[in-house]
This record gives C-alpha cells, sequence and structure tokens, in this order.
C-alpha cells in the first residue's frame, strides 16, 4: 500500500529546539507552540515562514438522502447557498473577509445547471463537476466506480492548481443540503460504529428526524456491506462526488506536502477517508475546531487530533478553520519573532 511521506523530522527536531530556546518559559507557549513545530516540520524550515496564502475550496454537491427527511432544510439551499458564496456574502465569507483567505467554490454534484451565470462564472464554477445530485446512500450508491475516480482526480487536479499559485495553507469547505448524512456514514464504515453513534443533529433536526437519520445510514452501511473495508469503494456506496472530490484535495495536499487546517464532520470524514487510501496523510492536517456532530469528534479521536477551537459551531463551509487561521498565524509568529532566552541582555 502506497504511504504518504511525514514531514521532516530533522526539521522538526530543529524547530522543537528553537521553541525550546525562545525566550519564554519552557511549555510557555502551550499548543501554540506544538503547532507552530508543525507549521515549520511541514514548510521544511525554522524559523516557519508567515501564511500569506491561505486558501479555502468549497465543494458543493447535493445528496439523494436529502429527499428522505434528513435535514432541517430543502435541497433547493445547496443551489442558493452556492450563489451567495459568489456573491461573497455567506458566513464563511465574512471570516475568510477578515482573515486574508482566499475563498473559491466549486459545483462537483450540485442538482441544479447555473445556467443563468455569464459564461466565465459558469465555467469557473462547474469545471469539476462529476454528475448532478449523488445516490441516494440507503438505497443505491452514491457513485459508480467510475465517476468516484474521476472526483477523486478533480480534487487532486483543484489541489494542484491551488498549491501552483501559492498556497501555503488549505482548507476545504463543504455545501450541500443532507451532507452530514453521507459524512455521518463514511465515518461509520471507517471506525466499524453503528448509526446511533455517528449521526447529529445537522443543520438543527428534531429527536425524530434524527431517528430516521440513523436508520437510514444503518441502512446504507447494510447495503454497503463489506465494501466499507475499501476507503474508495466507500465513497462509492456511502459518500457523493463533493465528498469523493473533497478527498482527492486533501489527499493531494498531503502528497504535495501542503498542510491543511481541517474544519468539520465533511472536512474530517474526507481526511480521515484520505488517511485510508494512503496511511501518513493525516500528518499534513490539523484539526480547526470541533464541531457539534458526534461523527466528527469520534473522526478526530481516530487521527490523534485535538481541535484548536470549541465554539459549538456547526455551520461547515470551511468556517471553523477559516475561523482558526488567526491561531496559526499567531502560533507561526511566536516561532519566528521571540527573541531567545540566550540573546537577553541580563
Ligand atoms: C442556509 C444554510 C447555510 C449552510 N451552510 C452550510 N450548511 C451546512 O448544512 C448542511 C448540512 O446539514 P444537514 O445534513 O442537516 O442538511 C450542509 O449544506 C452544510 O454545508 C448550511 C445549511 C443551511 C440551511
Ligand atoms: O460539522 C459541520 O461542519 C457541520 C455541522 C452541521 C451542518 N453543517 C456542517
Amino acid at each position: 500500500m502506497p504511504t504518504v511521506a511525514a514531514p521532516s523530522a530533522r526539521i522538526q527536531q530543529q524547530a522543537a529546539d528553537r521553541l525550546a530556546a525562545l525566550a519564554t518559559p519552557p511549555g510557555a507557549l502551550g499548543r501554540l507552540g506544538d503547532l507552530a513545530v508543525w507549521v515549520a516540520s511541514c514548510q521544511g524550515q525554522v524559523p516557519p515562514r508567515p501564511l500569506d496564502k491561505v486558501r479555502l475550496v468549497i465543494f458543493a454537491g447535493d445528496h439523494g438522502v436529502a429527499e428522505h427527511g434528513v435535514s432541517a432544510f430543502p435541497a433547493s439551499i445547496t443551489g442558493a447557498m452556492v450563489r451567495t458564496f459568489l456573491a461573497g456574502k455567506a458566513g464563511v465569507n465574512a471570516l475568510a473577509q477578515a482573515h486574508g483567505v482566499a475563498v473559491r467554490v466549486l459545483d462537483i454534484g450540485v442538482a441544479e445547471g447555473f445556467s443563468d451565470l455569464d459564461d466565465e462564472s459558469h465555467a469557473a464554477l462547474t469545471a469539476y463537476k462529476i454528475r448532478a445530485g449523488s445516490g441516494a446512500i440507503h438505497l443505491e450508491d452514491a457513485l459508480t466506480a467510475e465517476e468516484t475516480e474521476a472526483a477523486l482526480a478533480a480534487g487532486a487536479s483543484v489541489a494542484r492548481e491551488e498549491i501552483a499559485v501559492g498556497a501555503q495553507l488549505l482548507i476545504s469547505g463543504d455545501m450541500g443540503i443532507g451532507n452530514t448524512t453521507p459524512a455521518a456514514a463514511m465515518v461509520a464504515a471507517a471506525l466499524g460504529l453503528p448509526a446511533a453513534e455517528v449521526v447529529g443533529r445537522g443543520t438543527g433536526v428534531t429527536e425524530d428526524v434524527l431517528q430516521r437519520k440513523a436508520a437510514i445510514v444503518d441502512a446504507a452501511l447494510a447495503r454497503a456491506g463489506a465494501r466499507t473495508d475499501d476507503p474508495v469503494q466507500t465513497l462509492a456506496a456511502l459518500g457523493s462526488a463533493d465528498l469523493a472530490a473533497t478527498t482527492g484535495y486533501l489527499l493531494t495536499a498531503a502528497r504535495h506536502g501542503v498542510p491543511v487546517l481541517l474544519d468539520g464532520l465533511m472536512s474530517v470524514a474526507c481526511a480521515l477517508t484520505a488517511d485510508r487510501i494512503e496511511p501518513g496523510a493525516a500528518a499534513w492536517y490539523a484539526a480547526g475546531h470541533r464541531s457539534t456532530e458526534p461523527a466528527q469528534s469520534l473522526a478526530l479521536d481516530k487521527l490523534g487530533m485535538q481541535p484548536l477551537l470549541d465554539l459549538g459551531l456547526r455551520l461547515g463551509e470551511g468556517s471553523g478553520a477559516v475561523a482558526a487561521v488567526p491561531v496559526v498565524r499567531s502560533a507561526v509568529a511566536l516561532l519566528r519573532d521571540v527573541a531567545l532566552l540566550a540573546e537577553l541582555g541580563n
């Protein structure tokens, strides 16, 4: 099985040595110190470079399960929110604007066609479109094997484009009504857990809907059977076009040695899947925040990650990761700009 090469252990040691030598009491920087060492090891450079180019890609898609009562909102919101991202008016746009993060939105599997957009916007939005909506996972596969490979390849191309324009830190965001259902199913499949332990309230569903969501995830897991042993087949059976593309994006970032700040459930479910496809990928990821979805916390535990923020956020879109960007920049500033204890005049 191919594995992803780890960030440089030599640079990690150099960064840890610099951290220990700063004009601060040992350990006083807490997890900011660990975070700075991780960034330096990913960059292969001590001190680390400032993170000027942080880029978010939002992978949008519709999900067949949304027609089966798993969300508090109708599927038509997916396309409406895509337009809102393009207009720069969504929750994550406000955060990205505040923190100097570039935002790109892609229609990977949205049901509607966006034919009213001007040619240039339409071409940019749909350049990597795989299909209009993904299958309802309790009844049918989300994707064919060919669509799964195409979506993984699309995400990989997007990551290469982002890296080519200088991305130093990448973030994935999600938009798709119903997407917490397939993402929870992917986590259940990877961790061998029953639906009742992974499903959460998503957009804020009632107890009745939560029960239905669990039944749908259990039916989907039973339908997928032993295919859940394989991460790519899991994406085909239980995922979606947008989740497969997100997985390809995260995997390619790791392969190219570009660090990633993970967001909520969809981002972390895909990170877990990327690390199942190529063990070692997760060494290039840090957890931006803890969302309210149980499957996100379970997946973070499995990956051995402690999130930077825990604000009760359950928005998605990449918002939790973007909110954590100033924390990562703070860590970098400390390891770069603080004097060494040995330099103090005393
Ligand atoms: C207005 C609005 C904006 C959003 N932005 C992200 N999501 C998030 O909520 C949805 C997932 O929750 P569920 O599985 O319960 O549908 C996804 O669209 C996700 O991107 C939104 C949802 C809504 C309604
Ligand atoms: O975990 C998330 O990112 C999340 C939770 C609820 C709805 N949308 C996203």
